[in-house]
């Protein structure tokens, strides 16, 4: 006979489990199916917490991040190992297990391990290694079964020197000659990480600069460090043609008819939602051609009550936001009168080198969509704690609206972006203009304290664009 729950949830990674533990806090007894032996999905096991732990020890392994202070040839190890390199990302992923399994266990949710299918809208069947089938029945289902890197037939995956972000981290050594082919968020990440470990990384992108979706002086700015700081080739506007791979040799051929050789390549170019697996086909949800789940704005899919949320359903696709996400769905599907949407202003962080974070809309965008804005920058070599810790090439710059100095978009490059954006985000949130910052005392010596130097450049600009506009109607009359 079946098993029966309030709420079925399908995976654990950050939208099942804060999912699950929504629901079970509201007193909703809960299952959690995770055919992984571990918790955590994508974020803790193959994605954001090894890949933000990974950067760490490469910038401090390598001295990247002090050479600013001690010089170009400043080191802490000069012959870095898998080991060295790999040894902190176990301890951290590790810890992370038993924070998650401890929530759970405090929520009291059921835990199951296998894979699940639904076997009915409301019936799923857990197939589970050496035991017999499970038959979970549910009056809610959460659908939390993430995403995973997308395989391109031509492309000649093997796990060992044609690689995805999943085997990049079972590498057995550091490889002295990397192809990165993706100009998106996981290439640029870890062609900065092996960059900084001394690897010769070259970067390949189809788009014309890396991370499309920031600001143009963004992604320049990206784009010069990742060359100067860490000899990072960055090959733009050019797609790859073809990999082979003979004996333990690569080789990229490039639309330009180039090919370059590594001792590695690493394809990062995109996700697609784990939703085959569900057979989905027997619920009436409906998915899109690349396997991610249609929802509304409250995360209900097609079929009533199956919810989904995370990378499952597509963009924005990150750890932050599939775990909200999550919380609004089960707070609709019980009606919980507590989380009922997402916040409107999402900060984005990359974990580059230097690191980037923006918050709100971008100048390029409001610019393209016909909005007359202005901005405001201040770069950290004229701040003071900028220059204690050695970070010269970082900024911060504000957008606003040139009519009300309302701020409607902020970014950070530097160290600390991904924490510092959260100052500009809580001013977007709370309809802030240009003089919040002006006013506003920030600590002394901080990084914070730039946005206040934006402001007064953004001051400054909108002074100068006044005079403009009466030196043209003087040169009229
Ligand atoms: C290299 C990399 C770096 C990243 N860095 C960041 C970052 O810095 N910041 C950020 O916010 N985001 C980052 N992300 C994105 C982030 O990891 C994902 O957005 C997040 O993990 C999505 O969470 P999720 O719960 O939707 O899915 P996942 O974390 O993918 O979890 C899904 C879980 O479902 C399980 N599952 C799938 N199918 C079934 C089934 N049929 N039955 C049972 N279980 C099933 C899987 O085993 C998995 O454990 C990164 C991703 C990658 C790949
Ligand atoms: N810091 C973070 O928040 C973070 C970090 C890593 C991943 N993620 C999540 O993972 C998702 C997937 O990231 P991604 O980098 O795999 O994908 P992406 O879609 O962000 O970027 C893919 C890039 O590869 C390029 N490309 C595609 N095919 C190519 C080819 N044949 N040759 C050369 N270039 C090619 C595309 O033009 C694009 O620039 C992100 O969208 C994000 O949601 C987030």
């Amino acid at each position: 006979m079946a098993e029966h729950y309030d709420l079925c949830v399908i995976g654990s990674g950050p939208a099942g489990e804060k999912g699950a533990a929504q629901a079970a806090y509201f007193g909703k007894s809960v299952c959690l199916i995770e055919r992984a032996p571990k918790p955590g999905g994508a974020a803790v096991n193959t994605g954001t917490i090894p890949s933000k732990t990974l950067r760490e020890t490469a910038l401090y392994l390598s001295g990247l991040r002090q050479r600013g202070l001690y010089g170009v040839d400043y080191r802490v190890k000069s012959d870095i190992t898998i080991g060295d390199f790999m040894h902190r990302e176990r301890a951290v992923v590790e810890a992370a297990w038993e924070t998650i399994d401890a929530n759970l266990d405090r929520h009291k949710v059921t835990r199951i391990q296998g894979a699940a299918h639904f076997v009915d809208p409301y019936t799923v069947e857990v197939a589970r290694y050496q035991q017999p089938q499970r038959r979970i029945r549910a009056d809610v289902f959460l659908l939390a079964t993430g995403s995973r890197p997308a395989h391109p037939p031509e492309i000649p995956f093997d796990g060992r020197i044609v690689v995805d972000s999943d085997d990049v981290l079972s590498l057995t050594q550091i490889p002295q000659r990397l192809i990165v082919i993706g100009g998106g968020v996981i290439g640029c990440e870890y062609a900065s990480i092996f960059g900084a470990l001394g690897v010769r990384v070259t970067l390949i992108n189809s788009r014309e600069r890396l991370l499309m979706q920031l600001d143009a002086d963004l992604s320049d700015a990206l784009r010069v460090e990742l060359t100067r700081r860490m000899g990072v080739q960055v090959v733009l506007d050019t797609n790859v043609s073809a990999v082979t791979v003979e004996g333990d040799l690569a080789t990229v051929t490039l639309s330009d008819g180039r090919a370059l050789a590594a001792d590695c390549v690493l394809y990062c170019a995109g996700r697609e939602g784990n939703s085959e697996g569900l057979q989905l086909d027997n619920t009436g949800v409906k998915t899109n051609a690349r396997g991610f789940v249609q929802v509304d704005s409250t995360f209900r899919s097609t079929t009533a009550h199956i919810f989904a949320a995370g990378d499952i359903v597509g963009f924005p696709a990150l750890a932050s936001t599939a775990m909200e996400q999550a919380r609004v769905a089960m707070c609709h599907a019980f009606d919980l009168k507590y989380k009922m949407q997402m916040g409107a202003v999402l900060p984005y962080g990359v974990w580059t080198v230097p690191e980037i974070a923006t918050v709100g809309m971008g100048e390029d965008e409001a610019r393209a969509k016909g909005i007359a804005v202005e901005i405001g920058k201040a770069s950290f070599r004229t701040n003071p704690r900028g220059l204690i810790i050695g970070d010269t090439e970082g900024f911060v710059k504000l957008v606003f609206t040139v009519d009300d100095r309302l701020v409607i978009g902020a970014s950070v490059v530097g160290e600390g972006a991904c924490e510092l954006i959260h100052v500009p985000a809580a001013a977007i949130h709370f309809n802030a203009t240009l003089d919040y910052f002006i006013d506003a005392v920030f600590n002394y010596p901080t990084l914070s304290d730039a946005f206040k130097y934006a402001a007064y450049d953004g001051l400054q600009r909108l002074q100068r664009r006044v005079s403009r506009s009466m030196e043209a109607r003087a040169r009229v009359t």
